[in-house]
């Protein structure tokens, strides 16, 4: 069982993205937040950045919309090369067209669910996804607090992933640090998205490193981290 540390460049410094990027380099993949100012009250970057950030950085980009109208502009990003691309249901005329139109491409495809959103009506379509990402905060914003409230359905996704025998990505994306990692983990994510917490340390390679053992400590089984097991 691989357990993957996606730090977010939301809390990175804009003008320096290519150092900090360096920063991060013994992470899995790099977590890309493309907001709208529509789908949520934020700005960051479209398509031409997540270009110049695909041809610069040391590890895979995974790269979560949150965007309006993603049927149409989610594809894009795909293209760009991104190695996960993952986009909200609550933005998505027909989830499983777009996470096919994705793997088409050649990108890993994952959905995304805002807290209130419920997963049940994906639970019988797990097989279309490569990544279910369950947020633990209201997504437009860094920084927030982890809601506790989201791990009964990280664990029924959880639990639905393994009584089928997938390969699904559990992503956790919001106010996950030392502090809440092992929740998350101990309710079924393997993939944990940090944005302040990796990039406000002194030493973000030593805070991926110290996630990840955490992380792979609270999982089932108590998996023993080996470093980054890549992509
Ligand atoms: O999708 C996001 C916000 O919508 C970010 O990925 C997330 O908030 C990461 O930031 P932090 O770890 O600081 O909470
Ligand atoms: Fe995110």
């Amino acid at each position: 069982m691989t357990t993957r540390i996606n730090p977010s460049i939301l809390a990175a410094d804009f003008v320096n993205l290519e150092a900090e990027l360096a920063r991060i380099a013994s992470a899995d993949l790099v977590h890309v937040d493309v907001m709208d100012n529509h789908f949520v009250p934020n700005l960051t970057f479209g398509p031409q950045m997540v270009g110049r950030i695909q041809d610069v950085s040391p590890i895979p980009l995974d790269v979560h919309l949150m965007i309006s109208d993603v049927d149409r502009w989610g594809p894009g990003y795909a293209e760009l090369g991104a190695a996960s691309v993952t986009f909200h249901v609550e933005a998505s005329d027909d989830p499983v067209a777009l996470a096919r139109r994705l793997r088409s491409i050649g990108a890993l495809a994952g959905i995304a669910l805002k807290p209130g959103t419920e997963a049940d009506a994906y639970l019988d379509v797990l097989d279309e996804f490569d990544q279910v990402l369950i947020m633990t905060v209201e997504p437009g914003f860094g920084g927030q607090s982890f809601m506790h409230d989201t791990m009964p359905k990280l664990r029924r996704v959880s639990e639905a992933v393994r009584a089928a025998g997938l390969d699904v990505r559990l992503q956790v994306d919001g106010g996950i640090s030392l502090d809440t990692i092992g929740i998350a983990a101990e309710a079924g994510a393997d993939t944990f998205v940090a944005g302040s917490a990796v990039f406000g340390a002194d030493v973000p390679a030593d805070r991926i490193a110290a996630l990840r053992d955490l992380a792979a400590a609270h999982r089932h089984g108590g998996e023993q981290s080996t470093g980054r097991l890549g992509a």
